[in-house]
């Protein structure tokens, strides 16, 4: 269950899988889709990122934000945060919830960065360092939890190095990289050749991240760029089961996020993401025309009965 240690003795065993993750994912990344990852070959599952501020300022909030299971861990939550206090106060309420805690330096919405959060904390190398130092000297001592840093790539590799030296100098117990910059889209190569140049700056472990869609995608960072864990995003939206080696989504995984999501009701958020789940899920189950439809369902109900009539629910 300790996640670092996961990490450290796949880099000792050569050739080993690299360690899977599910990726945090705003929306998406809640409690039901978190155990499916869990039950098809993610090691550790993510969060999504939740506004520290907010989660410190209200029960209430917390109780809508995070809502999490024994079953799924280990897991992560990811905090967003300016604050070195207000992050620590944050990942205090979540102790013993979790194995850990991240803080989000990489989120390029516009929204998130206009008010000095996620990417725009890239700008300042020393807020962020300020942060993980913080929360290492106070949430540290507790066994099996982690404290980590998930970064884009900066636009300039000495930077990029640089920031990763300060981040591993601060305590960071392994650090995640999005393979690319905030000015980069999602469909472009990831920098696999930087990804190796830090590899041979830092010691901590890396979790590499950015276009994970099968099992080559993952093969091909470890070889490039000697990581020690993968994550994916759009990959496990898109096929679940990706990390245990499954080619292809499949029915049994719409039939389970249904079941998840109805045992775990109070944690998934409303119709219209779920809906939007299920149309990454299925979207190779289901033809063009089918997909469409898929889209014009107005409640569960309409839903539940698109999908039987498909077969892909019981
Ligand atoms: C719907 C969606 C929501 C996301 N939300 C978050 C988030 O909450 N925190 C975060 O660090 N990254 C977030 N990301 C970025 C992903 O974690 C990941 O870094 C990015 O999508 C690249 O990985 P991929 O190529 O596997 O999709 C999100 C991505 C997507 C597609």
């Amino acid at each position: 269950m300790d996640v670092v240690e996961m990490l450290r003795q796949t880099r000792e065993k050569k050739n080993s899988r690299p360690i899977t993750f599910s990726a945090p994912m705003v929306r998406y990344s809640t409690l039901p889709f978190r155990m499916l990852c869990h039950n098809h070959g993610c090691d550790v599952v993510f969060s999504p990122m939740i506004v520290a501020k907010g989660f410190n300022k209200s029960e209430q909030f917390r109780n809508i934000e995070l809502q999490t299971d024994p079953l799924e861990r280990p897991l992560l939550v990811q905090f967003a945060s300016k604050d070195a206090e207000e992050f620590v106060t944050a990942s205090e309420y979540v102790v013993n919830q979790c194995e850990g805690v991240n803080l989000n330096c990489g989120c390029p919405s516009k929204k998130v960065r206009k008010v000095g959060l996620g990417s725009a904390l890239l700008d300042k190398p020393e807020l962020i360092a300020d942060i993980i130092k913080t929360a290492h000297s106070r949430l540290g001592e507790k066994q099996n939890f982690s404290v980590s840093a998930k970064i884009r790539l900066l636009p300039d590799q000495g930077e990029t190095i640089e920031l990763c030296k300060r981040i591993e100098k601060m305590h960071s117990d392994f650090i995640i990289i999005h393979a690319r910059n905030r000015f980069q889209r999602d469909h472009e190569t990831p920098n696999y050749e930087m990804m190796s140049l830090i590899r041979d700056s830092i010691q901590i472990p890396i979790v590499a991240n950015g276009s994970i869609f099968n099992q080559q995608d993952w093969e091909l960072y470890k070889n490039k760029t000697r990581c020690e864990g993968v994550m994916s995003a759009r990959g496990l939206l898109k096929n679940p089961g990706m990390f245990e080696g499954s080619t292809l989504t499949k029915p049994e995984y719409v039939q389970e996020l249904w079941d998840l999501i109805k045992k775990h009701k109070a944690s998934h958020p409303k119709y219209e993401t779920t809906k939007k789940m299920f149309s990454h899920i299925a979207n190779d189950l289901l033809t063009k025309n089918d997909r469409i439809l898929l889209l014009q369902c107005k409640n569960e109900e309409q839903l539940e009965k698109f999908l039987s009539e498909r077969d892909l629910l019981n």
